[in-house]
């Protein structure tokens, strides 16, 4: 755990600033690979449609909002079936593997990449690997067949079972090595798609043909580059049953306070759009967005203003809003197995708080309610349409795999199934912006003060605006070292 995989970016330049950040390919590092036609021409559901077969120049535009004058910026590579595959069906050892914590959809993920191996290249030979990376070295594998995952994707969790820790480098290609396995299916989030960086390294530097491709999971939807993370439309849907408890009991007291507590360890997408989507909630609190609870302008002051107007009240927390209050009071720091902070219970702490503040008020007294649902939310199957999206994402890493491409992670971008490399997801969270319109929308419908200083407040937009102004920087360098046309 913890290393650092040194792959190059693979970039490609073209005209007017055009730059493709594509993914490596096995005949970077194994040259004269034979490739056969693509099984899926003989399949008849597919042989009809006109132009399956993604062209090999397709790419798509990592930003879709432009200027006249802009260059054109970074693309990805399409994802999808291509005319020629580098394995043949019989040839094919496939594995799935999923690390990190759950969220709706993982069943589905593996459904649908032991389906699509079976059903449209007629791969035969699909491993699952128990309990996470340690399981490639410590348990017996698990035989995938359409009919062993068949129902699965009705099931919350994953079949195959995950972890956190337990990545060792060498045992774990050691044992990709001794079993013949030539296709590495990685399901998992940032840690995740790290150590699957570091494999296909590893793999590399042996002169494996086998490739490692990942499927980027996370209920908190904070991976960079991807339009969203499957599981997210579940969680947020989930989150809407907890908030109408704590709307319902809030409701049914005078004074009554609704907590509700919600994934998102460094971003609060989950709060965010749970709020947003409810109208219910009167105070939604996400670690991108400082608060304090005393004083004049002060989370407390709020409340007791909203309870004097409405009777009641629902609040929405991220797990990760407020962490450095709640040090304040409790400073010991923990870590799980894969390096992640434990974070306090920011819920029960906002709780705790709100009612001996009240405690102190004889004309004011409160019935305080705190449902922490985090569990429930990422134990549930996914809904119909996050099924669809696992597919797609499923069914594009395996056309990917057998298309010989390798260090990647399939993604949605702007709408299309991408091939992303490893780096680009790694090494930055994304975060909502709370100088962003979709943060106003959530002040505006609850009506919460935004606890920013005029001095923060001014902070935080020029903090904005240089990453917006770095961004531009970026594609005018390239627009530069390209102008003299493709190379
Ligand atoms: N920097 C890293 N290098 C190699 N493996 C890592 C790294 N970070 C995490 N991992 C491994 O990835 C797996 C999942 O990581 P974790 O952070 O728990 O979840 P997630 O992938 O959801 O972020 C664990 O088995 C962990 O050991
Ligand atoms: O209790 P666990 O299993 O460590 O999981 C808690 C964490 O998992 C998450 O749901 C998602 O984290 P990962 O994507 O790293 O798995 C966080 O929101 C939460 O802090
Ligand atoms: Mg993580």
């Amino acid at each position: 755990m913890g290393e650092q995989s040194d792959s190059q970016m693979k970039i490609e330049k073209g005209d007017y600033g055009y730059v493709l950040e594509d993914v490596p390919h096995l005949t970077d590092y194994i040259p004269n690979l034979i490739t056969y036609p693509n099984p899926m021409r003989f399949n008849p559901a597919y042989s009809v449609v006109k132009q399956y077969f993604v062209d090999c120049d397709d790419t798509v535009p990592e930003r879709v909002v432009v200027h006249k004058n802009d260059p054109r910026g970074v693309h990805f590579r399409r994802a999808g079936p291509r005319q020629n595959v580098y394995f043949l069906p019989d040839e094919v050892h496939a594995c799935v593997v999923t690390c990190g914590g759950l969220c709706p959809g993982l069943n589905t993920v593996i459904r649908e990449i032991v389906c699509a191996l079976y059903h449209m290249y007629g791969v035969t030979k699909v491993l699952g690997i128990d309990g996470g990376y340690r399981g490639f070295y410590s348990k017996n594998t698990i035989t995938l067949t359409p009919k062993f995952v068949n129902d699965i994707h009705k099931r919350g969790g994953t079949i195959l079972g995950s972890s956190r820790g337990g990545h060792d480098k060498s045992k774990i290609v050691d044992s990709i090595q001794d079993r013949g396995i030539n296709q590495v299916y990685i399901i998992g989030g940032d840690g995740t798609q790290k150590g699957a960086a570091v494999i296909f390294e590893e793999i590399k530097k042996r002169g494996i043909k086998a490739i490692v491709a990942g499927i980027p999971k996370t209920i908190d939807n904070d991976i960079a580059v991807i339009d969203k993370s499957f599981g997210f439309d579940t969680a947020v849907e989930e989150a809407q049953r907890a908030i109408n408890a704590a709307h319902v009991e809030a409701e049914s007291a005078e004074n009554g306070i609704g907590v509700v507590k919600l994934m998102g360890r460094y971003s609060g997408f989950i709060a965010m759009y749970a709020t947003l989507a409810s109208r219910d909630v009167d105070l939604c609190l996400i670690p991108e967005s400082p608060f304090f609870l005393d004083g004049e302008g002060g989370l407390l002051e709020y409340v007791e203003k909203r309870l004097k107007e409405n009777g009641h009240m629902v609040i929405v927390v991220a797990e990760g809003a407020g962490q450095e209050l709640v040090a304040q009071c409790n400073t010991a720091t923990a870590k799980d197995a894969s390096g992640n902070k434990l974070l306090k219970d920011v819920g029960m702490w906002l709780s705790d708080n709100i009612k001996s503040h009240f405690a102190s008020k004889s004309h004011m007294t409160i019935t305080l309610k705190y449902i922490d649902p985090t569990y429930m939310i990422r134990a549930v199957p996914s809904n119909a349409s996050d099924n669809i999206y696992c597919t797609l994402l499923a069914q594009s890493c395996v056309h990917g795999a057998m298309a010989g491409f390798t260090g990647f992670i399939s993604g949605l971008v702007h709408g299309r199934q991408t091939y992303i490399p490893f780096s680009r997801i790694v090494d930055h969270h994304n975060k909502v912006v709370i100088t962003d319109r979709m943060w106003a929308r959530v002040l505006a419908s609850t009506n919460q003060p935004s606890f920013l200083r005029p001095k923060e407040l001014m902070e935080f937009q020029n903090a904005e605006e240089e990453a917006t102004s770095q961004m531009s920087q970026l594609n005018v360098d390239a627009s530069n070292s390209s102008s003299s046309g493709k190379n």
